[in-house]
């Protein structure tokens, strides 16, 4: 690993297998624990009191990393959030894979984005927060096209705010798109592995 020998303990705020994988092919030794957080009514909250999308972000990782600080107050508690928005309109997980398949079709042949807070809280409080976001541009894939990724893919896309894996098969869905892989991921990797290296985490 590349850990500075004095570095905190850090755990990962996150039942996510994608940013857990992400963090671990960094190279970042990490504690997983899964904060228990009602994202859907955080979510609803914040739509009805019309809060910008990138604050929503944020508020949603603030309330998973807070619920694990909260008993390991020395330890670096990360936690993260992706929103995607499409002409306004939020977008959340599929709930099965008939959700799947309406939202992949109301995202295709159009732009949208991936809105990706992320904080750390040391200390009972914040002490760093970033905002990445990804752009998004889906082909005008066919119906057929549409049927065969759902069945290769399965159930695995319900755990996709998009309805999708970029990594594999689901990169044909998109005609570009930009920014970080591991942002698309849900874990953009350059702004919290800076912040690791300044915060006497990782090595220099
Ligand atoms: N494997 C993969 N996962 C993706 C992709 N795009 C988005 N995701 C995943 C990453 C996150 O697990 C999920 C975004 O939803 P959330 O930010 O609410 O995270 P989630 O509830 O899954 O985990 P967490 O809140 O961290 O416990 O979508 C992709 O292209 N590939």
């Amino acid at each position: 690993m590349m850990m500075r020998p004095d570095a905190p303990h850090v755990v990962l705020a996150s039942g996510s297998a994608s940013r857990r994988a992400v963090l671990q092919a960094a190279g970042v030794a990490f504690e997983i624990a899964t904060p228990q957080v009602d994202e859907a009514a955080i979510k609803d909250a914040c739509r009805a009191e019309d809060v910008p999308v990138a604050d929503t972000a944020l508020i949603l990782a603030d309330a998973k990393a807070s619920r694990i600080a909260r008993t390991r107050p020395d330890d670096l508690v990360i936690a993260a959030d992706q929103m995607l928005v499409c002409d306004g309109a939020w977008y959340d997980k599929p709930a099965d894979m008939e959700a799947a398949r309406v939202q992949l079709q109301a995202l295709r042949g159009r732009k949208h984005e991936l809105v990706s807070g992320m904080v750390a809280w040391r200390g009972g409080h914040r002490v760093w927060q970033d905002v990445t976001v990804s752009p998004m541009e889906m082909r005008d894939f066919s119906d057929e096209f549409l049927d065969a990724y759902l069945a290769l893919e399965g159930p695995t896309l319900l755990g996709s705010v998009g309805a999708y894996r970029l990594e594999g098969p689901g990169v044909q869905l998109f005609a570009r798109v930009g920014g970080e892989h591991s942002a698309i991921l849900g874990l953009p990797l350059m702004p919290l592995l800076r912040f690791l290296r300044q915060h006497h985490v990782l090595l220099d």
